[in-house]
């Protein structure tokens, strides 16, 4: 099945547009050789591997929500679209406009770290100034991330932007271990990728929705040691994923994606065999 929407219970979540990029598929994998992840995920001749940005719309208790922000529109100077393969600017308002919707109609967004490829669209170029592009949001974020956005160290300083924190800092609301933002959805520290990442979970009608963000990036990185080179704290990424995953699959969990350029959904059993999916609609 391809789809770009999809309902589970009562919430009803939508994929917008948000950019794809092309990262190195060594880095994507971290210690994992090729010959193994090749099996599971595509790559280009120059070892790249497409990933998506495509933020997450949920409707839910009557609110628009939405987790993480893409790309941006004209954020990359020419040697970061080259480096960081960008083959696709975010569409992220014409999406939303499909849906009748403008950035103004959005009540919260949440992020589930500030990495400049989640971050970019919380900020648009408005008369030569960059503002807040979801104006009227409340915008969650941990506060090990906020912190640290705010003050990167010598290498997250690469990702971790000013001009993505400075026009919305306003409208940022920090929590320590875990969060519920609203009714059955909440918001959960990992650390691992960076100090201050999270995921998001997500219950309605009996279902569970788990949103691991980049401790798994892609449905090829359902094993809990196949993490990426990207992440500052590797042995952190691989505890979490070693309780959430199990635990959801346990609970017959759908895991939803942000970066899979392959797959939205996916369920998994117990034995770890693809068991549903809903595939990326072009
Ligand atoms: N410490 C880091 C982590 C990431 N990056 C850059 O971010 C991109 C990937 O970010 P994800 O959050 O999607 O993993 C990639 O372009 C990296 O270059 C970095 O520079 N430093």
């Amino acid at each position: 099945m391809k789809l770009n929407e999809w309902k589970a219970g009562e919430f009803e979540l939508t994929w917008l547009k948000g950019g794809l990029t092309q990262l190195d598929g060594g880095a994507m994998f971290g210690v994992v050789p090729k010959p193994l992840w090749s099996k599971r995920y595509p790559s280009n001749e120059l070892n790249q591997v497409p990933l998506r940005a495509d933020p997450i719309l949920v409707f839910a208790h009557g609110k628009r929500i939405l987790i993480e922000s893409g790309m941006g529109n004209d954020r990359l100077t020419d040697k970061q679209k080259r480096n960081f393969g960008l083959v696709e600017e975010s569409q992220l308002v014409e999406s939303l406009a499909s849906k009748g919707l403008t950035p103004d109609d959005i009540d919260i967004v949440i992020m589930t770290h500030m990495h400049y490829d989640h971050a970019n669209g919380l900020v648009s170029a408005k008369d030569g100034q960059l503002v807040s592009t979801f104006s009227k949001a409340v915008i969650y974020v941990q506060e090990l991330e906020w912190a640290e956005m705010r003050e990167p160290n010598i290498r997250s300083r690469n990702t971790y932007w000013e001009e993505n924190w400075r026009p919305i800092e306003h409208q940022v609301q920090t929590y320590a271990e875990s969060m519920e933002v609203l009714p059955g959805i909440s918001l959960h520290h990992t650390g691992g990728h960076s100090h201050g990442h999270a995921i998001v979970r997500m219950e309605s009608g009996g279902q569970l929705i788990l949103h691991m963000a980049d401790i798994m990036p892609t449905h090829a990185h359902q094993n809990s040691l196949w993490v990426m080179a990207y992440d500052d704290y590797p042995m952190t990424s691989i505890f979490a994923k070693e309780e959430w995953i199990k635990e959801g699959i346990r609970q017959g969990a759908w895991f939803t994606f942000y970066h899979d350029a392959l797959y939205r959904v996916v369920k998994w059993n117990e034995a770890g065999e693809l068991m549903e999916h809903i595939e990326v609609e072009k």
